[in-house]
């Protein structure tokens, strides 16, 4: 897949999968809800203020005949709702609406109702940008604030596991830094270099991993050459791994603001594929999110080793 495009035309091939959306009350959402529904992509369940949510679907001319709406007033009640039916198996898929990432992530975090697994949680965002020719990937813009290395490992191997659904056979993931030098002062640069030496004695698998690299040097080879930074990541990268959430949430709306960037992004390693898009991601960025939640669905279903 070169394009997001390719990611939808992917999950219209598939059978729909059930989306439970938390806090479905907002115009976008439900735009994006209606879109997916259209090109047969999903079937959703809404969770939220159910005249708020009937309000903006008559005003967006969306007839909610198809759609499952349960009134839940409080916020954090709907979203807890909407990842209890993911517990329950009436949905597949869990979506964020318009509520912030941190109450979202509190009820898929739930200990009785959430939708751990013990494993890492981690946010990973696909992108096409203007300037570039392939689909990228980055971690983490909205789970890990301040990962410990042993996290990195877990960010890493989530991160490839949705590179290597998406065709990325051998994905290069770029470690980001400021600098291409280990700098004990900048621990985001000497966690870089373990992680690196870590991958090359196989104990993160399925990638080739570098790093400290600055941004500019891996997705750009003219500027790998022009710093004579070689390797097998510099230049080419697929998958750009942040040391901290200010980074990943500044470089995910910067290629969305500035960059004029197609995104999406879901939650990996919980029980079930988890859509989280900015509330003020447009409809297109949450209906590819959708898409791409179709395809970890589908992988969930028949994983791949790594
Ligand atoms: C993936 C971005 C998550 C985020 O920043 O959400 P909000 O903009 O809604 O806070």
């Amino acid at each position: 897949m070169n394009r997001l495009q390719d990611l939808l035309e992917y999950a219209r091939r598939k059978p729909a999968v059930t989306v439970s959306v938390a806090v479905a009350e907002d115009e976008d959402v439900l735009a994006a809800v209606k879109e997916a529904q259209r090109q047969g992509i999903a079937e959703f369940l809404l969770f939220g203020n159910r005249p708020n949510i009937e309000r903006i679907a008559r005003q967006i001319g969306f007839p909610l005949n198809q759609v499952s709406v349960e009134h839940v007033e409080d916020p954090k009640a709907a979203c807890l709702a909407a990842v209890k039916a993911v517990r329950e198996g009436k949905a597949d898929v869990v979506m964020k609406g318009m509520v912030s990432t941190a109450d979202f992530l509190r009820a898929v975090l739930d200990k009785e109702h959430g939708l751990r697994t013990g494993r890492v949680l981690s946010h990973v965002a696909v992108f096409e940008a203007p300037l570039a020719d392939r689909l990228m990937l980055l971690s983490d813009a909205a789970m890990n604030i301040a990962p410990t290395l042993e996290q990195k490992v877990h960010i890493i191997e989530n991160a490839v596991q949705v590179a290597r659904a998406l065709g990325i056979e051998r994905p290069k993931v770029a470690l980001i830094t400021a600098i291409e030098t280990v700098n004990p002062d900048m621990p985001a640069t000497t966690d870089a270099a373990i992680l690196a030496k870590m991958a090359e004695r196989g104990q993160i698998k399925g990638a080739d991993v570098d790093g400290p690299l600055a941004l500019d040097v891996a997705v750009s080879p003219e500027a790998a050459a022009h710093k004579k930074v070689g390797g097998p990541v510099a230049g080419f990268a697929d998958v750009l791994i942040v040391p901290n959430i200010e980074t990943g949430n500044a470089v995910y709306k910067t290629l969305t603001y500035l960059a004029g960037a197609k995104i999406a992004g879901i939650l990996v390693g919980a029980k079930a594929p988890v859509v989280v898009t900015s509330r003020a991601d447009t409809p297109e960025t949450k209906l590819y999110a959708i898409a791409l939640a179709v395809l970890a669905a589908e992988r969930a279903r028949a994983p791949m080793t790594v």
